[in-house]
């Protein structure tokens, strides 16, 4: 069998990698494949720590293979493009989300809705065309398609800019496509950390009224002062939670573990949408009268494409949205994986790669 590009030409590259379930983090030396003629090389200056991170270095997902590289919120300069890239050049900032391969034909594919691929290739913990393992952003760079790159725009910080990459387009899409970014519509966010509060800032910018829900009173002030949020509901709180019934147009559920759906459903109003974003690794339980008496909708949400990716964040570039964030070094990573579990990050920790990636 013929030797794959980075067989032949394997490049040195530098990260923090899982080795197995228990998902704790060390330095780890590995290699990248060459800069080929579509690709784009990017030295990496921020990578966003999303929950999907610790979902997978713990294998809750059950499909982690080690070792593993995570990270997919990545802001870098380019560094090198092949002969065929045309959209960038060196010195460009740019972006990397989720993914960084697909099959480029399926339906999906070819309408920009790459996230939906059969043969997606996520951009760690997955087999590349080459037969090389993808490693993420927890690294010092990284090589992709041109494709799944895009461009970051330059009036955007670049730390507070990274979450953009998975947390902003993973709220944006449902959003849009699910006409939940119509001015006047009642949306309600659960769970209000990386994904949630970003959600908040998207559906203000789009004109729509924004209820967060939270299990306590704790981040009452901040979502209303702070991120803009309309008003608070606190789950736990029967009485406020029964006044609201049937007031909501759609719901973004942000929630990372289980947690019951009934209280949801029947604060939609007839015809409402339930879009779940958040990925507990159990099944969750489904109520199904409220769906059949109330054409209620209960639905979900991957990312977002290419394109719209691209839409999204030249969206935030014009609307200032950034995520909030905490900037740490490398080494605090398992630390920070700790205190994400607790919810204590407002909303975001983003590592600073390029100051603190010593190989
Ligand atoms: N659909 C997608 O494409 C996609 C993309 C990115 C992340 N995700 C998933 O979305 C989820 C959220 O990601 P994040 O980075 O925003 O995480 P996060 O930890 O920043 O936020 C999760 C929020 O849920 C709250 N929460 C946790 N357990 C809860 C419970 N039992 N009841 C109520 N609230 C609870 C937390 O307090 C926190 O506010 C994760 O499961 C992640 O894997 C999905
Ligand atoms: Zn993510
Ligand atoms: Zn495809």
């Amino acid at each position: 069998m013929a030797k794959s590009p980075q067989e032949e030409h394997p490049q040195k590259a530098f990260g923090w990698a899982a080795r197995d379930s228990a998902g704790i983090l060390s330095p780890f030396n590995f290699s990248r494949r060459n800069t080929g003629p579509k690709d784009v090389s990017i030295k990496i200056m921020y990578c966003g720590v999303c929950h999907s991170d610790i979902h997978f270095v713990r294998n809750e997902w059950g499909f982690s293979e080690y070792p593993m590289v995570p990270g997919h919120e990545i802001v870098g300069i380019v560094i090198e493009v092949g002969s065929e890239v045309k959209k960038m050049k060196v010195g460009d900032k740019a972006a990397i989300g989720c993914m960084v391969g697909g099959c480029d034909k399926c339906d999906d594919c070819t309408k920009g809705l790459e996230s939906y691929c059969r043969d997606t290739i996520l951009t760690y913990n997955f087999i590349y065309h080459d037969g090389t393992r993808t490693y993420g952003g927890y690294s010092d760079w990284i090589v992709a398609e041109e494709h799944y790159v895009v461009k970051f725009p330059d009036t955007l910080p670049m730390d507070s800019g990274a979450p953009l990459l998975c947390a902003g387009i993973t709220v944006y899409s449902p959003l849009k496509y699910y006409g939940l970014d119509e001015p006047g519509k009642h949306l309600g966010v659960v769970g209000l950390g990386g994904l949630g509060h970003l959600a908040v800032k998207f559906a203000k910018a789009f004109g729509v009224k924004v209820t967060v829900i939270s299990t306590s009173p704790r981040k009452e002030k901040e979502a209303i002062e702070s991120l803009g949020a309309d008003a608070f509901l606190v789950s736990r709180d029967l009485g406020q939670m029964k006044a609201a019934n049937g007031t909501f147009d759609g719901i973004i559920d942000t929630v990372s573990a289980q947690h019951p759906l009934q209280p949801l459903l029947d604060l939609l109003k007839n015809h409402g949408k339930l879009v779940m974003v958040g990925a507990p690794e159990k099944p969750l339980e489904l109520p199904i009268f409220p769906l059949l008496v109330g054409r209620k909708l209960v639905a979900g949400s991957a990312t977002g494409g290419m394109q719209e990716t691209q839409e999204m964040i030249d969206f935030a570039a014009e609307h200032n949205i950034t995520a909030d964030v905490e900037v740490i070094p490398m080494n605090y990573i398992n630390t920070a994986m700790e205190r994400l579990l607790k919810g204590d990050v407002k909303y975001r920790f983003v590592i600073d790669v390029a100051n603190t990636m010593a190989a």
